[in-house]
């Protein structure tokens, strides 16, 4: 006996013989639906006044008999589409209407997000006989010509309603010609390397400022899409009395962004916002659609760039420890919820071993990247007796920090205009006159929300910053969020502990602002040097500066005796830290050399 889904509760004996019937029901691929099944569906629908609908697959057989209420009909879960059954489902939707009504709107959302091949509402006569029937199929995305609105034409098409018996449709040869019509238009389509994205962002009505607050935000998700490799074909904002718990937008609108989805051929959803594992599977079950969140695009972001043996470690530490509880989930959408955008999570076949091998993937990493940390510590506690002074430079993502390096150091730290271009610190070293020198550092741009586990990676990273006697704290002044990156800055500086050591605030890109903006900045901030990295010539005062305020830090090294050190030790790169011999224990530090060189001491001494 099979299974009738859906509303069965309260069902009479014979209605539920009714409904077991249909499943014994064939349909040819030359029709729709032949006039038995059509009879079968009115029928108990009629006996039940409830909505009755079959899935019927290609092959002829009734894979699922569905019962509703009197207005709906709730489909089963039917499992993902996967990639080898092509681009439909392979099963189509007829059903009744009790009240005359056509296809609703909750039907062709069916149709587009399962990718049935076709649903078909049937329409019943108050007396329960099949008067008219409707339907509709998926129809492939229109390419877009340049500069076109890709805002035309729906993703489906709707046929009726005609009398039962008038509908000639052959639906074997409609199947197999949208599935052509699909495959050519897919080929036209320009697809990104890892897809095509809509970007969705959700707040709180009552919030100050949302509206402006959502434009911000969608600006720096798309630059984060963008790096991420991901295509951004539309922005959808809602602001809403409160979140949905369950869904984050209201399902009308989730069902708006699958019809939006499908008109553009975009398969995954970004969420400008972080998302509960039970939420990102929600949502995704809901739409068949791939979520990723604002911490998965970012986690995405660092494990295509992290370059050095740590930072790949750091990286796969945190993807871990963000799939740890989406693995607990143990449903279908795993592989949505875990694979990272191009599939570049910690890997689906290293997450399917299971949450306990995981668990010991992530002790072992730890342990691992402590091990690394006491050997930077190592390799830092040596430099520090050379006595050069140490300038790191700071700031949020995409700020110019590595260019700003480059141009005062004459170096070719990778520079680009995407966000997190640099994962790994490196370290420079500047000449001033009279043989004085500094040691600078470029560090990992600063994000707003930074992910937590993220956060403790870029901790690492910053172990080297609170070394320096000097932060250069790097602005983009041209962008319209730059107060809220200096805020977003100043904090995270805060909760690194490195709020006491003295920094220099560089407005930087003034080449982009007008004139009286550049005077505004400076009025607001009245000890900041602006600057343009790109251009050397602008950087003088900023040297200047730097060479006024580490000057009594200069004076105070030449009363000491240098250390004899390794000239590439500033050279803080790739796999060094594991050539680094064993940590010393502190007591090893006794000469007045080593004493003043330790950080704790110079630091309450030789404040600049
Ligand atoms: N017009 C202009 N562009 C600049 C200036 N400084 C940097 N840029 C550009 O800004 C983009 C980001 O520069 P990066 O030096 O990579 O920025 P970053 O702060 O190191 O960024 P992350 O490493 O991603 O945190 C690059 O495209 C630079 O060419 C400037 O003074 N003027
Ligand atoms: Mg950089």
């Amino acid at each position: 006996m099979q299974q009738i889904y859906g509303n069965t509760t309260g069902l009479s004996p014979h209605a539920v013989r009714l409904l077991e019937r249909i499943y014994r029901r064939k349909v040819p691929l030359d029709h729709v639906a032949t006039p038995e099944l059509v009879k079968s569906l009115a029928e108990a629908s009629h006996v039940t006044g409830r909505q009755v609908g079959a899935l019927v697959h290609r092959s002829g057989e009734i894979d699922y008999v569905i019962v509703g209420d009197a207005t709906k009909l709730m489909l089963p879960d039917i499992g993902r589409l996967r990639a080898a059954e092509g681009r439909f489902r392979a099963l189509r939707l007829v059903h009744t209407h009790l009240y005359n009504e056509q296809l609703t709107r909750d039907d062709i959302v069916d149709l587009v997000r399962l990718r049935l091949d076709l649903v078909a509402a049937i329409q019943l006569s108050p007396e329960g006989e099949a008067k008219t029937i409707d339907l509709a199929y998926n129809t492939p995305p229109s390419p877009v010509a340049e500069g076109e609105d890709p805002r035309n034409g729906l993703p489906y098409r709707r046929v009726g309603p005609l009398p039962v018996g008038r509908i000639d449709i052959h639906f074997g040869e409609l199947i197999s010609a949208l599935e052509d019509e699909f495959a050519r238009r897919s080929r036209i389509f320009t697809h990104a390397k890892d897809g095509r994205a809509i970007l969705v962002h959700v707040a709180e009505k009552s919030k100050q400022g949302a509206y402006a607050e959502a434009e911000d935000s969608l600006r720096e998700l798309a630059e984060l899409s963008r790096t991420a490799g991901v295509e951004v074909v539309d922005n959808v904002v809602q602001l809403r009395e409160k979140i949905d718990p369950r869904l984050v937008v209201g399902k009308g609108k989730l069902d708006d962004i699958v019809l939006r989805a499908a008109e553009l051929d975009a398969a995954t959803l970004v969420f400008d916002r972080n998302l509960t594992p039970s939420q990102a599977s929600a949502i995704s079950k809901h739409a068949d659609l791939k979520v990723i969140d604002r911490t998965q695009l970012i986690l995405d972001i660092f494990a295509q760039r992290a370059e050095s043996a740590d930072g790949k470690l750091q990286v796969e530490l945190a993807q871990l420890k963000y799939a740890l509880p989406r693995l607990a989930l143990k449903d279908d959408s795993l592989s949505r919820l875990t694979g990272g955008i191009g599939g570049r999570g910690p890997g689906e076949t290293k997450l399917e071993i299971g949450r306990r091998r995981a668990k010991e993937r992530v002790s072992f990493l730890e342990a691992q990247l402590k091990k690394l940390s006491r050997q930077r510590e190592q390799r830092r506690r040596k430099r520090a007796r050379k006595d050069v002074p140490i300038v790191s430079i700071v700031g949020y993502t995409n700020a110019g920090k590595s260019t700003l390096l480059n141009t005062l150091t004459g170096s070719d730290t990778i520079a680009e205009n995407k966000l997190f271009a640099t994962l790994d610190t490196r370290s420079r070293r500047i000449r001033f006159p009279e043989e004085r020198e500094v040691i600078i550092t470029d560090t990992v741009g600063f994000i707003r929300e930074l992910p937590k586990d993220l956060f403790a990676a870029f901790r690492a990273t910053f172990e080297e910053a609170a070394d320096a006697d000097l932060i250069l704290h790097v602005v983009d002044a041209s962008d319209p969020a730059h107060d809220q990156h200096i805020a977003t800055t100043e904090e995270l500086l805060g909760e690194l502990g490195l709020s006491s050591i003295p920094r220099i605030l560089v407005f930087n890109k003034i080449d982009l602002i007008e004139k009286g903006e550049a005077r505004r900045l400076l009025f607001g901030n009245k000890s900041a040097v602006l600057v343009s990295a790109t251009n050397r010539e602008t950087t003088r005062a900023l040297l200047a500066t730097i060479a006024d305020r580490l000057k009594d830090r200069w004076e105070q090294a030449r009363t000491v005796p240098a250390y004899d050190v390794d000239e590439d030790e500033a050279q803080a790169g790739e796999g060094e830290a594991a050539d680094a011999a064993p940590v010393e224990p502190e007591s090893s530090l006794t000469t007045l050399a080593e004493l003043t060189a330790d950080k704790r001491y110079r630091r309450t001494t030789l404040r600049v």
